[in-house]
């Protein structure tokens, strides 16, 4: 779901109309929210007062809208407060039972020392998930330049590569690009979730889209936030590997 975060909107509401469309959803559906769509992943001043343990409102709502709706549900990032009194963006995957599957604290944090960089502590850990549409290897934003670590998600057995973002509309083509690259290159479907709308005065560059592992676009949205839909067969990721073997020429790794 390509949410417009709108920051000038009560938490609460925009809270509650994530919920409303999540629940929208049928019951076969893998559901994906953007990067920090709560408390905004460009306003820092919001960061502290909204950071929340795993167990907090957030993920306790997110973890009912996923048991009722039936789906799977990777419910974009929030703000991890963690037990060493850090913060994480932490990205929360719930199955459609509505227990907490997986959760990804984001390695490659954005901004150059400052902001992100400077504000949250860095993940350690690769995390993939098996899941009926395949084995999901998570990623967040910034990460998607970082081609080594989609390597490792491969290795691990990674088929769908699940990537919430907050990126800005003057990069948008990089994130384009990126997302693609990273499909081509490990052979896997990439859905990459941005956010629209404008936050803290920074554009945000909607274009979420669905990549197969041949690189093509299966489904791509506007500059605008709405709920993009693409069918995936996840059995495409082992039919292009055995039609085009190129992993098997690696030689290094
Ligand atoms: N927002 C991010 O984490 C990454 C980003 O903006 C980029 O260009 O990279």
């Amino acid at each position: 779901m390509q949410l417009d975060v709108d920051l000038s909107v009560p938490k609460a509401d925009r809270l509650a109309e994530t919920l409303r469309l999540v629940r929208e959803r049928a019951d076969d559906h893998l559901v994906v929210l953007p990067e920090l769509w709560l408390p905004g992943g460009w306003d820092y001043a919001r960061w502290d007062e909204d950071a929340e343990t795993l167990d907090g409102p957030t993920a306790q709502a997110l973890a009912e809208a996923a048991r009722d709706a039936g789906v799977w549900l990777h419910g974009g990032s929030i703000v991890e407060r963690g037990d060493d009194g850090a913060h994480y963006n932490t990205s929360l995957v719930f199955g459609p039972d509505g227990a907490l599957r997986a959760t990804y604290r984001k390695i490659h944090r954005f901004g150059f020392d400052s902001g992100e960089a400077a504000l949250m502590g860095p993940g350690a850990d690769l995390v993939t998930l098996a899941t009926p549409f395949g084995t999901l290897g998570l990623a967040t934003c910034y990460d998607l330049r970082f081609p080594e670590m989609f390597r490792l998600l491969l290795d691990r057995g990674a088929e769908v590569l699940v990537v919430p973002a907050a990126w800005p509309a003057r990069r948008v083509e990089h994130w384009r690009l990126l997302a693609r690259a990273r499909a081509v290159e490990n052979q896997v479907f990439v859905l990459a979730c941005n956010t629209a709308g404008s936050q803290a005065g920074l554009a945000q560059g909607g274009h979420s889209v669905v990549v197969d592992p041949w690189g093509e676009i299966v489904a791509e949205a506007g500059p605008e936030g709405r709920v993009l839909t693409a069918e995936i067969d996840t059995a495409l990721v082992a039919k292009t590997r055995a039609d085009f073997p190129v992993l098997k020429d690696r030689r290094v790794g």
